[in-house]
């Protein structure tokens, strides 16, 4: 077997992190060969519950699982870790937009930067889950200056897995048969998802979604609109917000860090913007990307219609809203 991974894992005792635990401790991110030392941090008021969900970890018996480190110290917490799932946070209720939670949770991505910089390895690669994810994860790089930038993402493969099941539904295909659908900006319900790249296995034939499913009405209307709402759709009816999909999709983005990409796959991940397809640099976008040795790289060249780059822009200029609103709390 490998060498251990310290893992860390935010809001452990919480919805996301009830499923996330498990998952991670079963090998689905970092191999079925690599063992993990799981570092959970909530807060105080939480440890009781944390400590029922360290028994249920034990009881589970699961063989990547090398230790457990439960704590409400984020020294603790950070220290040494490789990779970090930074949930813990307040979630959205019904009625609410994900930007609403901007002033009650980005103070914590803040103080959770200055603690990264400080305790963990300058090579950690950090997935920021909590919402509003892109601004969040902008602001916990902020404060760890000593960490490259590139190290943070944010989380809309939550986003685009809800796009390829759509999709794939509407084919009647298997999921894994489509691939390529992009989520473009933020995560949020200005969010772009495009299926203009985007390719199907459809009766034995690599073919474009586009053309496959030939309903220009639909790809412009109700599918975006239902991805973009999912999420409060989903609020409507469990009254909880997204939990088992959120904790698969942030194993799979963590999975996509570490494996990389196959050729000529694409996912789509909340990262620094450089200005690529004309859209403003200094915000966490979401942008078709491709991974190998653990660096992303954005996916260049695509041609964009003037649909799609107005839907872009919209995305972009919420992001720049909400970036100036974060700096502005955060400053206080
Ligand atoms: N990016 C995405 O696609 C998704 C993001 N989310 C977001 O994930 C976050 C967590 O959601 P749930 O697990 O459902 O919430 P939850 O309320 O069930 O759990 C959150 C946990 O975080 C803990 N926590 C709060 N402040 C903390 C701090 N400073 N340090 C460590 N732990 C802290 C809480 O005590 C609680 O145990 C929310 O912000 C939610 O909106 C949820 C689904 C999808
Ligand atoms: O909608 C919410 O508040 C939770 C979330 O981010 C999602 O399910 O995509």
């Amino acid at each position: 077997m490998a060498e251990p991974i310290r893992v860390c894992i935010t809001g452990a005792a919480g919805q996301i992190g009830y499923s996330l635990v498990y998952m991670v401790g079963s090998g689905a991110v970092f191999g079925p060969d690599t063992p993990v030392i799981l570092h959970l941090l909530d807060i105080k008021p939480m440890m009781t519950v944390l400590n029922g969900v360290c028994m249920e970890i034990s009881d589970c018996a699961l063989p990547c699982v090398r230790d457990v480190i439960a704590t409400d110290d984020p020294a603790v917490a950070f220290k040494d870790i490789e990779s970090a799932f930074l949930v813990g946070s307040m979630p959205r209720k019904e009625g609410m937009e994900r930007k609403d939670l901007l002033a009650a949770n980005v103070k914590i991505f803040k103080v959770q930067g200055a603690a990264l910089e400080q305790y963990a390895k300058k090579s950690v690669k950090v997935l920021v889950v909590g919402n509003p994810a892109n601004t969040n994860a902008l602001i916990c790089a902020k404060y760890a200056p000593s960490i490259p930038r590139e190290n943070f993402s944010a989380m809309t493969r939550l986003d685009q897995n809800r796009a390829q099941a759509q999709i794939s539904a509407k084919l009647g295909i298997p999921v894994t048969d489509v691939k390529n659908v992009i989520i473009w900006g933020n995560h949020s319900s200005t969010q772009f998802p495009d299926v203009r790249h985007a390719s199907a296995i459809v009766n034995g034939q690599t073919v474009s979604v586009y053309d496959a499913i030939k309903d220009d009405a639909f790809l412009k209307g109700e599918f975006i609109t239902s991805v973009q709402k999912r999420g409060a759709a989903v609020i409507a009816a469990r009254k909880l917000s997204s939990a088992m999909s959120a904790a698969k999709a942030a194993c799979d983005h963590m999975r996509s860090i570490w494996e990389g990409t196959s050729e000529g796959h694409f996912v789509s991940m909340g990262v620094f913007s450089d200005g690529s397809y004309n859209l403003p640099e200094g915000v966490m976008y979401s942008f078709p990307v491709t991974i190998k040795d653990k660096k992303w790289s954005i996916v260049q060249g695509l041609p964009i219609d003037d649909f799609a780059q107005e839907m872009m822009d919209k995305s972009a200029k919420e992001l720049c809203e909400e970036r100036d609103d974060a700096i502005a709390v955060c400053e206080d």
